[in-house]
């Protein structure tokens, strides 16, 4: 069949016929696909095409001919262009529904696990404001410093005001920031010309405590001429602000951190609770961003592993200790390891504040440190992992393996590199047993899940 030679600016009417796992329509004219924002199943369109490559294209819709009985009308097209919430148009029922789909297609797919039953996804009670924590890039636009979020795989900043899916005084914080700033004329990072000083904003507000961290990423150590009166103005809007910090980022790379942290007012960390455990949280150290549903998402651990006074227990990736601290006190011992040494201070301080003194934690990777400890004659009973998206380590894997531990907790917040690790345990003897899905990010299209492998055979 002759393929057609389409063109910019061409409009075509098209039946919606799919969503990809990042929420965008998908459309097939002439079999030749095309992906279009804000653009759900079922719903037939008049779509502009607005670029075509050699396998794949992407379109507008120009109009809506009809419209899915899923869609929920007047979300602000940028949460969709950014990411910032690019399931906002789609229903909350359905949100969950498609993410328990996708995790049953990758189970297939990728493990070749027909029908494993993947239970339903545990919704949220609360599905918009829930962020505790905001990473906001600072450009100039128009010659004016702006906070907002860039579109989607580029690095063009939209202005954002109301975050909609974060803590509302997290916003408030990011707009006094950026009007202040405004005041005494800061200058804004510049990516081609690599000048300017203020990159990003990062808020964090701990959830229960309401005590908040800001940690503004510069490029250089050198304070602004009116920071001082700056500081004091946000500090007495904002009574809960506990630490505010300097992290130096003169790098090119996507990584928004740098090594280097400066305390300019208050503490290095701010303090929550979760599950009833208090937590002191460094800048640098990861913290799940939805503690409501983190909160779940570990008790449904805690319960898979089915836990017993006298087990040994391994937190891999264990940041600043929450999921070993959290069940600490049920177990007879937890090792924890994780490669950010802030955390690992956290974690360890983290203990002592709950007044544990079963826990013992190292800097370092986990498929590293594993097979250290298993060479030292640690036998542990239950190993919990959770990794970052890129998933685990086959060395790792392999190590878990050897431990013969009778289950391996499994949480991922990436159920592509979930199901590629699943036919990896399976190989080694862990039987893939169950899978839960918890809502950690609503309107999104990010997935977490907690799973268990139970051994099944002699390594
Ligand atoms: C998804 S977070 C989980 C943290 C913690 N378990 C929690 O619930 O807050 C993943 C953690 O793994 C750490 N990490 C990344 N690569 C690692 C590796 N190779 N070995 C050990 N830790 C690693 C990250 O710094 C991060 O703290």
């Amino acid at each position: 069949m002759d393929m057609i030679n389409f063109k910019k600016n061409e409009i075509f009417e098209a039946d919606v016929i799919d969503l990809t796992h990042e929420g965008q329509g998908v459309v097939k004219i002439e079999h030749f696909p095309f992906f279009v924002d804000n653009a759900l199943p079922g719903e037939r369109i008049m779509m502009r095409v607005l670029k075509v490559g050699k396998s794949f294209g992407f379109g507008r819709v120009e109009q809506f001919l009809t419209q899915s009985e899923h869609r929920v009308n007047g979300v602000n097209l940028d949460y969709l262009r950014t990411g910032i919430a690019d399931f906002g148009h789609l229903s909350y029922e359905e949100q969950l529904k498609f993410k328990q789909k996708q995790v049953c297609q990758l189970l297939t797919k990728t493990a070749h696990k027909e029908k494993f039953p993947v239970s339903n996804v545990i919704p949220a009670d609360r599905t918009l404001a829930y962020r505790n924590k905001a990473q906001v890039p600072v450009r100039d636009i128009d010659g004016l410093l702006t906070t907002g979020f860039f579109r989607k795989n580029s690095h063009t900043l939209i202005p954002v005001e109301n975050f909609y899916i974060q803590a509302p005084e997290i916003d408030a914080v990011i707009l006094f920031l950026r009007d202040e700033f405004r005041k005494i004329t800061v200058s804004s990072y510049d990516e081609k010309t690599r000048q300017g000083w203020l990159r990003n904003i990062v808020v964090r507000k701990a959830y229960y405590s309401s005590e908040i961290m800001i940690t503004l990423v510069v490029t250089a150590d050198k304070l602004p001429k009116g920071t001082d009166r700056l500081l004091s103005a946000l500090t007495e809007k904002f009574p809960n602000i506990k630490s505010v910090q300097l992290n130096i980022n003169a790098d090119t790379g996507s990584f928004i951190l740098g090594k280097k942290f400066k305390v300019l007012y208050g503490q290095g960390y701010i303090t929550d609770t979760m599950l009833g455990k208090t937590f002191q949280i460094s800048a640098p150290a990861f913290y799940q961003v939805n503690t409501e549903q983190a909160e779940k998402l570990y008790q449904i651990a805690y319960d898979f592993a089915d836990l017993k006074a006298t087990d040994v227990v391994i937190d891999a990736y264990s940041g600043i200790g929450t999921i070993g601290i959290g069940m600490a006190d049920k177990v007879h011992q937890i090792y924890g390891m994780e490669v950010i040494p802030e955390a690992v201070s956290d974690a360890k301080h983290n203990a002592r504040l709950n007044n544990l003194s079963n826990t013992h934690y190292e800097v370092g990777t986990a498929e590293a440190i594993l097979p250290k400890w298993l060479k030292a004659g640690i036998k542990p009973d239950i190993v919990f992992v959770d990794p970052p998206r890129k998933g685990l380590d086959e060395t790792f894997i392999r190590a878990a393996s050897e431990t013969q531990a009778r289950a391996i907790i499994y949480i991922s917040c990436n159920p592509a590199t979930f199901a590629r690790d699943v036919v990896r345990f399976e190989e080694q003897g862990y039987q893939l047993d169950k899978v839960q899905p918890v809502d950690l990010f609503p309107q999104t299209h990010h997935i977490e899940l907690v799973a268990n492998f139970i051994k099944t055979s002699a390594c």
